[in-house]
């Protein structure tokens, strides 16, 4: 095998070895009957490193198991005097790949769905990085005019502002002016416009519960919303 350029080629999995007495996984663990790590070089560069996960073997492979307890085989192959295309892929995926992908606790979405999510690529000059200068640099993207961001705010007065320079939401009790951030919204502009007057909450924890607003919202702050009537 060709030297690595550095030792960020790979990312390993590690596969734990399955407990005695877990029979299941061990079984599991079984029906891997051969990886092969292959790297394709083009030109003297990684171009692709394929995984192959093939169970045909499985005639011989009682004896290789026994020799091998709990752990993978490796074959690795260096392909770099072989003139291979960069986009070839070569995928042999066992029948019981999905109870492998269970087992190895890696590759297990085959039988979740993630809540579908828009890429949108940004604007040049919209990247987060260029949100969070702007809101160190702007002296006032909350539009605040002087007026304290401590103020309770009706709900009434968030559906007020549906303007272009003014578009307050309410996320988590507080108020906020999403005007500036708009085109940075890593989702788009287009989605982002259904939090304009009103409490976007629910849609923001459906989307990306994850995302730290607080934070990046910080200067956008206009009040807090008065609940009490
Ligand atoms: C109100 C404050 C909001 C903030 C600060 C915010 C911020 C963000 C951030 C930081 C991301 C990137 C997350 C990631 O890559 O993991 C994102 C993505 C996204 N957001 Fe929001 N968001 C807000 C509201 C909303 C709302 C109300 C919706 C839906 C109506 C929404 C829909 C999306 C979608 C679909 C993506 C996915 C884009 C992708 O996969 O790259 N966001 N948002």
């Amino acid at each position: 095998m060709t030297e690595m350029d550095s030792d960020n080629d790979f990312t390993f999995c590690q596969v734990g070895l399955p407990e005695k007495d877990d029979k299941e996984a061990k079984d599991l663990a079984y029906d891997i009957g051969d990886i092969t790590l292959r790297d394709e070089l083009t030109n003297g560069a990684v171009s692709r490193t394929n995984v192959i996960w093939d169970d045909n073997l499985s005639n011989d492979i009682t004896s290789r198991k026994q020799a091998t307890v709990g752990s993978l085989h490796f074959n690795v192959t260096d392909m770099s005097s072989a003139k291979q295309s960069s986009t070839q892929s070569t995928e042999k995926v066992p029948k019981d790949a999905e109870k492998v992908a269970k087992v190895s606790g890696k590759q297990g979405t085959a039988g979740r769905r993630p809540a579908t999510r828009t890429k949108v690529p940004f604007e040049k000059g919209y990247s987060q990085m260029d949100w969070l200068k702007l809101t160190r640099t702007h002296p006032d993207l909350a539009g605040l005019k002087g007026q304290s961001n401590k103020r309770l705010i009706p709900m009434s007065e968030v559906k007020e502002h549906q303007t272009e320079g003014s578009m307050w939401t309410v996320l988590k009790g507080r108020v906020y002016n999403l005007s500036p951030y708009m085109k940075f919204h890593p989702g788009g502009a287009d989605i982002l416009m259904k939090a304009v007057g009103r409490d976007c909450t629910s849609l923001f924890n459906k989307y990306h519960a994850w995302v730290n607003a607080e934070f990046l919202l910080e200067k956008c702050l206009v009040g807090t919303l008065d609940n009490s009537h």
